[in-house]
């Protein structure tokens, strides 16, 4: 059995002049020593610690590098562990944000820790702050402010799967905290505004309280939902993370409502778009990129908003003969700049192409009370043909007129199948989508028409 080293006073003082000892001489040793031997040297001690210390450390601060430049990831953290930290931490701290003024907000106090778990693993969150260095001297009198960080520890056995998967899954959730927490914003471009101005949004409506038949309200609801959560099929196929609606009846039927209870339902902010404020094109374009993910944009009464009928492009047409004539140097782009108001097929191929550059989730609603007068644009797909792939006629366009006659698709449907997912994607590419949705669409009627019939027939032998 080995005797236990038991420390007697002397041995105390002798320990502790060698460690004395030590310090100093190390001290002189790394002031002194040829930098090569000390780079080397220095290599192998944070090797040696790494194999006595088997844990990895990520810091993720509250601002980036020197500058006062807020790092988005420490404001993510932050979300995330308000809600996984609190049961565990003691110390929380509770703040106000700026976009939300009726809420406190809790997240872990200074010098706290928590652990967290994700797929069995655990790790350990730490909160801390660097002091201002009190040595510092400023020639301002405005005090550097503390410097907040997050500290994440674990076993570094599970470094790649941190890494690849637990940071993800942070983002994740912290980002969708952050929109809860937020409150949520109505922006409009009104009263010949060429920019962004917002309120904030509360609007009472939800599903629960519009009247309308429950199962379109229950196929709407679902639609929306699975639109949300489909962020990796779009990825997957290519196509830009967004959907259209088109909400159309009469005045006081419930449109606006229903994009109230669509943004209340998603959380989402709303993006009303005055399309008689916007100048031009460009104007047009800068707005729609200023728009944030997680937002609807609406686009009500585009019977009055927009020349549907195609008679814009003969309009543009000939003021482009006119000014030809008048003045041959203006180029033209600037000939197509200049039309004052947007058209339809040059908002769609907007949105189209703008969408495909802008990351995360849109959807754009347009209302009207007309939807007769809608016809040549919206409602009779093959013009949405000729809207989104600029072809007049198409050998195809038979077969889509067939499809359309049989089966009941939304124009939103039409022309979501109709987008080109890139440039390189050829109309004929794009109706063949198009027929296949429209496919699919009749085989699912004819399957569920089947479904009543037998299920009557079953009903008529019971009885
Ligand atoms: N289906 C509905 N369910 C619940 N409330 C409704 C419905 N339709 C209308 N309302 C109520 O009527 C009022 C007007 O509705 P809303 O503004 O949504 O109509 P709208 O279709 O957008 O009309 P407009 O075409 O004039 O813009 C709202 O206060 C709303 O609460
Ligand atoms: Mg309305």
């Amino acid at each position: 059995m080995i005797n236990p080293v038991k420390i007697i006073p002397e041995t105390w003082g002798t320990l502790g002049s060698a460690v004395l000892t030590f310090i100093f001489f190390w001290d002189m040793f790394r002031r002194y020593c040829p930098p090569e031997l000390r780079k080397y040297l220095e290599k192998w001690s944070s090797k040696l610690s790494g194999f006595l210390d088997p844990y990895i450390q990520i810091t993720i601060h509250e601002y980036l590098g020197s500058h006062l430049r807020p790092h988005e990831a420490y404001a993510v953290v932050e979300a995330y562990l308000s809600v996984n930290s609190s049961d565990d931490a003691k110390r929380l701290k509770a703040e106000m944000k700026r976009d939300n003024e009726n809420k406190l907000i809790l997240s872990m106090d200074e010098y706290e820790k928590t652990t967290d778990e994700f797929n069995g693993v655990q790790v350990l969150w730490v909160s801390g702050k660097n002091s201002t260095s009190q040595q510092s001297v400023s020639l301002t009198y405005f005090p550097e402010p503390e410097r907040r960080f997050y500290r994440l520890k674990f076993h570094k056995r599970y470094k790649k799967m941190i890494i690849e998967s637990y940071f993800e899954h942070v983002i994740e959730k912290g980002r969708e905290i952050q929109a809860r927490n937020r409150q949520r914003k109505l922006y409009t471009n009104g009263h010949s505004k060429s920019y962004w101005s917002h309120i904030i949004f509360e609007h009472p409506a939800t599903f629960e309280t519009l009247a309308m038949e429950e199962e379109k309200k229950e196929e709407i609801i679902e639609d929306l939902l699975s639109f949300t959560k489909s962020k990796d099929y779009y990825a997957r196929i290519g196509k830009a993370w967004k959907r259209g609606y088109l909400l159309f009846g009469p005045p006081g039927t419930g449109k606006s409502t229903m994009i109230a209870a669509m943004a209340n339902l998603l959380e989402y902010d709303v993006y009303d778009l005055e399309l008689t404020s916007v100048k031009d094109n460009t104007e047009l374009r800068r707005l729609l990129t200023e728009t944030t993910a997680k937002s609807i944009i609406v686009i009500e009464d585009i019977d009055c908003s927009l020349d549907l009928t195609g008679q814009r492009n003969k309009k543009e047409k000939s003021a482009e003969t006119e000014t030809e004539k008048g003045d041959k140097k203006t180029s033209r782009k600037e000939k197509e700049e200049s039309g004052s108001k947007v058209t339809l097929s040059g908002l769609l191929n907007f949105i189209d192409g703008l969408w495909s550059a802008c990351a995360g989730e849109r959807l754009i609603v347009f209302t009207t009370n007309y939807v007769d007068k809608l016809d040549p644009a919206l409602t009779r797909r093959v013009v949405l043909a000729k809207n989104y792939l600029e072809v007049e006629g198409h050998p195809l366009f038979e077969s889509v007129e067939k499809l359309i006659e049989e089966v009941d698709i939304t124009p939103a449907d039409a022309a979501e199948n109709l987008m080109r997912k890139s440039a390189k994607e050829s109309p004929k590419q794009c109706l063949l989508n198009l027929i296949r949705a429209l496919e699919d669409v009749k085989s699912k009627h004819i399957m569920k028409c089947t479904e009543v019939k037998e299920t009557n027939n079953n009903d008529m032998a019971d009885r």
